[in-house]
């Protein structure tokens, strides 16, 4: 598993057997696949779903690996606002929002970049939103040990706004927290701090 890559080799093998199934796709809701705007839908789509799935084949911990500083900070350190964008792995739609992560260092504090790189990493996978609120956790506890880390999402997802229920405004947040996150009063500052970008 390459610890971290930026996207933009397509594989010609991978891309052609997607772009043959999108042509099927187009096919069979009644389109012409040889017109004009169409033509090169298929590969176009096939690569597009590439990179919306290319974070099967990178490793998160290896990108927080690469950037941990032994500092003695102990207090909450907040990224907050991260936007992330996912598919949802019932419909293969996107679920889209924001990400709020704090952690409390242990002995290291970790490169600031590395939050939002491995929030893309679990979201370029097709995910529920539970879930990756919850990879996103379990990545930074394991990794980087801090004495707690708590992440909440809130994202809209597009399976129920542009079909099914078609609820144009609902937001859904999920959280998660570890260790001194656990403790009532360090959660509340966490939420308290976050709370003006909440809905
Ligand atoms: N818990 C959870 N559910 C999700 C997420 N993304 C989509 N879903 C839901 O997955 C469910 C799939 O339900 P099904 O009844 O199998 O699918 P469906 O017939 O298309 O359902 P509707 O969306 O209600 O039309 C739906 O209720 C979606 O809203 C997510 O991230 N977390
Ligand atoms: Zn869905």
């Amino acid at each position: 598993m390459a610890p971290y890559r930026v996207f933009e080799e397509y594989n010609i093998k991978i891309t052609e057997e997607i772009q043959d199934k999108y042509r099927d796709v187009i096919k069979e809701i009644g389109e012409d696949v040889t017109r004009e705007g169409l033509v090169k839908t298929p590969e176009r789509a096939a690569k597009a779903m590439q990179f919306l799935t290319s974070g099967y084949d990178i490793d998160p911990a290896e990108i927080l690996k690469g950037a941990m500083f032994a500092e003695d900070y102990n207090d909450m350190v907040i990224i907050k606002d991260i936007e992330l964008y996912s598919l949802c792995e019932h419909h293969m739609l996107p679920f889209f929002g924001k990400a709020h992560i704090a952690y409390i260092p242990n002995g290291h504090i970790v490169g600031l970049s590395k939050i939002p790189r491995i929030v893309d990493v679990f979201a370029r996978r097709l995910q529920v939103q539970e879930r990756l609120t919850h990879d996103i956790l379990e990545c930074i506890d394991k990794t980087l040990k801090p004495q707690g880390v708590a992440v909440v999402i809130e994202a809209s997802h597009m399976c129920m706004m542009m079909r099914g229920v078609q609820k144009q405004n609902s937001v859904t947040t999920t959280s998660g927290f570890r260790g001194q996150f656990e403790k009532v009063e360090t959660r509340s500052e966490f939420m308290n701090l976050i709370s003006s970008k909440l809905h």
